[in-house]
């Protein structure tokens, strides 16, 4: 499908995240069993026989909105070039992942959609990206505000040297918000499944937590503002399998919520967890985007094939 296309039946059946160890060195044994058995060839497993269906929540409906929609963007380090012309749009309340190799451009892609590019001196923005009917590059958008409505959670967990209850109130405080404080970390913590956890110790350190509950921490962190996007840059990369997949079962829930656009370098993990995948590809090109399973089980592009069976990346 064309990147830029709205698919006509936007009601499918999520992919099932199997709760297991992420794995990505079984890709290319997949496609093999698969033919090997003379069935239909899937490039990686999306489907749930490895997995116990939770419970009656797994069918989500999905939404015709648009959340983000990304034109011709081109974005460039100095003379660099690291994204050309993506044009993308991004539905709300989807998974929707970000894959290809290494510096094919998905950090950029991201950090560019809520300005966090902004930082880098040499990085320059070309083309538009539309979010709540606006592109976020005019000059009225303060980017400060736009971060509270688009939150980012990084590869390695960050919490703030601060105690719990602090790390989840940080936005809250700089937005001058003067409401129930409490009831807002509170309700964060409980969306970021880490309340049970954390609800007796909530002015300890956040530093004092495992790495799955510091970055859990993380995304109570950047959910507490009530943004309508969050941004995850490789979220479990740095976990073991176990909070990694507690991770994985988290996205699922946040998508009620928020609209989440995820870099992963893990295809199962890709599979499982998201409703649409990207397929950037060397040149900072997106070459494929499409429903996850489109992209798993038949991708258009051979190249999009060859990094799914692990060819090449
Ligand atoms: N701060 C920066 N300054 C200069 N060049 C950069 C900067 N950040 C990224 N780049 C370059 O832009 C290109 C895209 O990088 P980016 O990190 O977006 O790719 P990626 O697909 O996310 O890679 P990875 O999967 O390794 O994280 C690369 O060539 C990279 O070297």
């Amino acid at each position: 499908m064309n990147p830029t296309e709205t698919p006509t039946d936007r009601t499918m059946k999520r992919v099932e995240t199997d709760g297991g160890v992420p794995m990505e060195d079984d890709q290319e044994s997949t496609a093999d069993a698969a033919k090997a058995d003379g069935g239909t060839e899937k490039l990686v497993d999306v489907s749930p026989s490895h997995s116990v269906p939770d419970d009656d929540d797994d069918v989500r409906t999905r939404s015709t909105e648009t959340a983000i929609t990304t034109r011709d963007l081109n974005v460039y380090y100095g003379d660099e070039q690291a994204l050309d012309g993506v044009s993308m749009d991004i539905y709300e309340h989807d998974v929707t992942a970000l894959i290809g190799p290494s510096g094919c451009g998905k950090s950029t892609f991201l950090r560019t959609i809520n300005r966090m590019n902004d930082m880098i001196d040499v990085c320059r923005v070309e083309g538009d990206v539309e979010f709540g009917g606006k592109n976020v590059y005019d000059d009225d958008v303060d980017p400060v505000a736009l971060r509270r409505k688009i939150g980012m959670v990084f590869q390695a967990p960050n919490p703030f040297p601060k105690s719990i209850r602090d790390n989840v109130a940080y936005g809250l405080k700089i937005q001058g918000y003067d409401g129930d404080v409490d009831a807002r970390v509170e309700k964060a913590l409980k969306s970021a499944a880490l309340w049970d956890e954390v609800k007796d110790q909530l002015d300890s350190s956040g530093l004092d937590l495992s790495g799955g509950q510091q970055q859990r921490l993380c995304i109570a962190r950047a959910i507490a503002p009530d943004p309508e996007v969050v941004l995850m840059d490789e979220p479990t990369s740095a976990l073991d399998p176990v909070a990694a997949s507690k991770i994985e079962d988290l996205i699922d829930d946040l998508a009620e919520e928020y609209t989440v656009i995820i870099v992963t370098h893990n295809m199962q993990q890709a599979a499982r967890i998201s409703d649409r995948t990207a397929v950037f590809l060397t040149g900072g090109r997106l070459v494929e985007y499409d429903d996850t399973t489109k992209i798993f089980e038949d991708p258009e592009e051979q190249r999009v094939e060859d990094y799914i069976t692990g060819k090449f990346g």
